[in-house]
């Protein structure tokens, strides 16, 4: 479990995280999202104890980070994929990491087997894919067989079946009654890994709820309604108080159930063609809650412009 009070970063004039509070708990994955520069990989960081806060704390099962006799044992993190020395084995690496940290050599190959990097356990890391290099990241985390686990972007730049690996371990993790936080950017992805949230902008927490509530609350629902009498339906709805709007040969009404809206329209002798409630997606959800974001906008755009390149631009 990580409970984070009133956990505030400054740096110089940059309000990196302001007043945070969340917890996080076993058994599931809860997904960090927040667009660029919200705070996330701050967070990740005073939460392992590599940056202290302004003000506030953040705790590991109960405890801060520097007060963890074995801290590799309580809590395990791929950061930076990259970390490791070129020249060095996968093996090697792990070995190094074991013994710096006490844990017995007969682990390194317990975590090599999990992540399905044995049989190239004796290759030089710096010749590692980008998914290779994440798995063995993933291995060096494991390595304490802790208790909870951060992951910071894992999925960034990594290929179709490198993502669905990392998602499905991640899962496999959280089923072994694992704190599992994972940050991301990435709104599709969230909606597929987590299924619950803390969602952060401009270094403040903006909401912590399911990922199935996130979507319902924020994507106010919509109903779509096809009608011949457009203008009479639509003064109706407005009386009632919905708000309409004019799309194609249609109307967008939010504010109302679509139950009710059927029942107006029957009740005056309207006929409808269509009454259908829009779906939220994740994304409309996060631009609703994050609207006033201009950080926000920019991960946008850099996320379209990396589906246009097909290539990753972080
Ligand atoms: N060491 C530092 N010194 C100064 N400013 C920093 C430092 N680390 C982070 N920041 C600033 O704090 C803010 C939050 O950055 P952070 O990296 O935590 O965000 P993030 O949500 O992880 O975004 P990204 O995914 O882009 O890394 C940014 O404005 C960033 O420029």
């Amino acid at each position: 479990m990580i409970e984070a009070k009133g956990l505030t970063k400054r740096y110089g004039k940059t309000l990196a995280v302001d007043d945070l509070s969340f917890s996080v708990e076993p058994g599931r994955v809860t997904g960090f999202l927040g667009p660029n520069g919200a705070g996330k990989s701050t967070t990740m960081r005073m939460i392992l104890g590599l940056d202290n806060p302004t003000a506030g704390q953040v705790t590991v099962g109960g405890k801060r980070y520097t007060e963890l006799h074995h801290p590799l044992r309580t809590v395990g993190a791929l950061l930076d994929a990259k970390w490791v020395h070129p020249n060095r084995s996968a093996r090697a690496h792990l070995m190094w990491m074991a013994k710096s940290n006490k844990i017995p050599a007969r682990r390194v190959d317990e975590v090599l087997d999990i992540v399905g990097l044995t049989a190239v356990a004796g290759k030089r890391a710096g010749g590692f894919s980008l998914g290779m290099s994440q798995r063995l990241g993933i291995a060096g985390a494991l390595l304490g067989d802790p208790e909870v686990l951060l992951f910071d972007e894992p999925v960034n730049g990594l290929d179709p079946e490198g993502i669905l690996w990392i998602r499905k371990f991640m899962h496999r993790l959280a089923d072994e009654g694992r704190t599992v936080f994972v940050s991301s950017h990435l709104l599709s992805e969230m909606a597929l890994t987590a299924s619950e949230l803390v969602v952060i902008g401009k270094g403040r927490l903006i909401t912590q709820s399911s990922t199935e509530e996130f979507v319902a609350r924020a994507a106010e629902s919509t109903v779509k309604v096809r009608t011949p009498q457009l203008d009479k339906l639509r003064a109706l709805l407005a009386q009632a108080s919905a708000t309409v709007d004019i799309e194609g040969d249609g109307l967008i009404v939010s504010g109302m159930e679509s139950e009710k809206i059927g029942e107006t329209a029957a009740n005056h002798g309207v006929v409808l063609h269509e009454l259908s409630p829009q779906q939220g997606s994740l994304e409309q959800a996060f631009m609703q809650i994050t609207g006033d974001s201009v950080e926000y906008h920019a991960a946008l755009e850099a996320e379209a412009r990396h589906a246009l390149a097909g290539q990753d631009v972080r």
